[in-house]
């Protein structure tokens, strides 16, 4: 995993002005394939949800127990340093007074203080006909405004369908849908809640939801990076 070559300004500005951004490939379809086969090991994880009995959509998804396996959690430190500074500018930005520190640790020693203890990195399967309802992943009083999916799978070669929808709630106005197919190995980052964007007078929020269309053959496998633990 080389982080080192990602040009940090030009993305955390995209991230800013878009609400999204996806990075470049930097983990190898050898990372991708290991995390991705994690899904089946029994030990890893403190709560498994099949989408369908709970009305979220199609398929299944775990959530990782602490400690986290080593790539997830690395990338959850180093993502959250980049990111903290841009939650900091849009918390400004919308008038909301809370500011993050850059060490991710510290955020979460803030969560767990609240009652937010549990963790909310989580690995995701889909198999033909599965879905995920569009929604935000909000587990408490307390958030952090980006999140990051890793795309696992390869688009075309492992499954079919199974694009990454983004729908923004603009107030007063109709949604704008955003819709992606990632490569294997890329990395999105995205709005949580919502995002300010400029008005006449200032800055209003909009709503950001994610979610995923229906897959069509094969099977995908992707694994979220939530910032906030849960409560
Ligand atoms: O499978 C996906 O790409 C969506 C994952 C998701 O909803 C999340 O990580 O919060
Ligand atoms: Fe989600």
């Amino acid at each position: 995993m080389t982080q080192e070559t990602i040009d940090w300004p030009y993305y955390q500005s995209d991230l800013s002005q878009t609400g999204f951004t996806l990075l470049p490939s930097f983990l190898s379809s050898e990372e991708c394939r290991e995390l991705a086969n994690l899904f089946d090991e029994p030990n890893l994880y403190r709560k498994s949800i099949v989408m369908q009995n709970h009305g979220y959509g199609s398929g299944e998804y775990k959530y990782f127990s602490y400690p986290l396996p080593s790539v997830v959690d690395t990338l959850r430190h180093e993502l959250f340093t980049q990111l903290s500074p841009i939650a900091n500018n849009w918390n400004e930005k919308l008038g909301i007074n809370l500011r993050y520190p850059t060490d991710l640790d510290e955020w979460l020693s803030t969560c767990h203080a609240a009652g937010q203890t549990r963790p909310t990195p989580l690995i995701l399967k889909y198999g033909p006909g599965d879905w995920n309802a569009l929604h935000q992943d909000m587990y408490g009083v307390l958030y952090f405004p980006f999140q990051a999916v890793l795309f696992l799978s390869q688009p075309g070669q492992d499954y079919t369908g199974g694009e990454f929808v983004m729908l923004e709630q603009r107030p007063r106005m109709q949604s704008k849908a955003t819709v992606l197919l990632p490569e294997q190995g890329q990395v999105l980052l995205f709005t949580t809640k919502y995002r300010p964007a400029q008005g006449t007078r200032g800055y209003y929020r909009v709503a950001m939801r994610h979610g995923v269309s229906e897959v069509r053959t094969g099977t995908r496998v992707n694994a979220g990076l939530i910032f906030h633990d849960a409560a």
